[in-house]
């Protein structure tokens, strides 16, 4: 079953002023005509170089940037009209970005930073510690942690928070930008772990962004491989062979893998 659809997607950004007053802006393509899914429960991972765009379609997924045309459609509703309100879209999707440190206010203790969107999404939930200390179960982190402030953990503890906090809203769907990149591999081969042991018990859906092939390959059974703003193709886990690959990109992708 469809939760998230792209049709078409484009987002352009202008890039200077207009030369002459009757002239338009000049602009960048910086996604162009995408067409994704994402199905319930499924981890799909959408891997190309620096510039590629995938940031730009997180922020366009998550309603952060408005899109210039195209569809996004989350269980056929779209997210970027009015018939989600930002409250509800972000109660069915979350996003974890790469610099932990940005996500996690300073000055508040995990118990503290677990507890805020527990508040806010389910406000007459008065059990609200013990669901902090099942939110740390679930990434691997014990109750010892909730009185700990940000600058007190490791790179990978702060990832696991941040994670923590996006699966407190019980969401359908996280979007994982680079979230791991920052990790060291054996870091990186845990969180993985632990994001497929979640899924299996919450069935959610994740799009996994990275320009590391090898993480998308553990955690993803399909990948789509960016280039220059456009998708230029999909793979499953069944196909991934270095024959397989039609485009010229992806498969140098793939030959830098082997190399690694
Ligand atoms: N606000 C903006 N205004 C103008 N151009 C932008 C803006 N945001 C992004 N871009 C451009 O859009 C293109 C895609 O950027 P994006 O950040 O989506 O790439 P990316 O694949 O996520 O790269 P990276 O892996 O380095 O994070 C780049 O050429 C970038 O310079």
């Amino acid at each position: 079953m469809t939760l998230l659809e792209l049709r078409h997607v484009t987002k352009e950004y202008p890039i200077g002023p207009r030369r002459l007053w009757f002239q338009q802006c000049p602009t960048l393509q910086a996604v162009r005509q995408v067409d994704l899914t994402v199905e319930k429960g499924e981890s799909l991972g959408l891997v190309g170089e620096s510039g590629s765009g995938k940031s730009t379609l997180a922020k366009l997924i998550m309603n952060l940037e408005s899109i210039t045309s195209g569809q996004i459609l989350l269980s056929g509703q779209a997210v970027n009209g009015k018939q989600i309100k930002k409250r509800q879209l972000y109660k069915r999707m979350q996003l974890v970005l790469q610099d932990s440190s940005a996500s996690l206010y300073p000055k508040m203790c995990v118990s503290e930073i677990l507890e805020e969107p527990i508040r806010n999404y389910f406000p007459e939930e008065n059990n609200r510690e013990e669901l902090c200390v099942e939110l740390l179960k679930l990434v691997e982190l014990d109750r010892f942690f909730l009185s700990r402030y940000p600058h007190q953990l490791s790179g990978g503890q702060k990832q696991r928070v941040c994670i923590a906090k996006a699966l407190a809203v019980q969401p359908e769907l996280i979007i994982f930008d680079e979230s791991i990149a920052s990790l060291d591999r054996p870091s990186q081969t845990s969180i993985i772990q632990m994001l497929k042991c979640i899924q299996k018990e919450k069935q959610i859906a994740y799009l996994f962004i990275t320009h590391d092939l090898q993480s998308a390959q553990q955690l993803c059974g399909r990948i789509s491989v960016m280039y220059q703003g456009e998708l230029v193709e999909t793979l499953t886990q069944l196909e991934w062979d270095f024959q397989q690959f039609q485009h010229p990109y992806s498969r140098l992708l793939f030959q830098t893998l082997n190399l690694d």
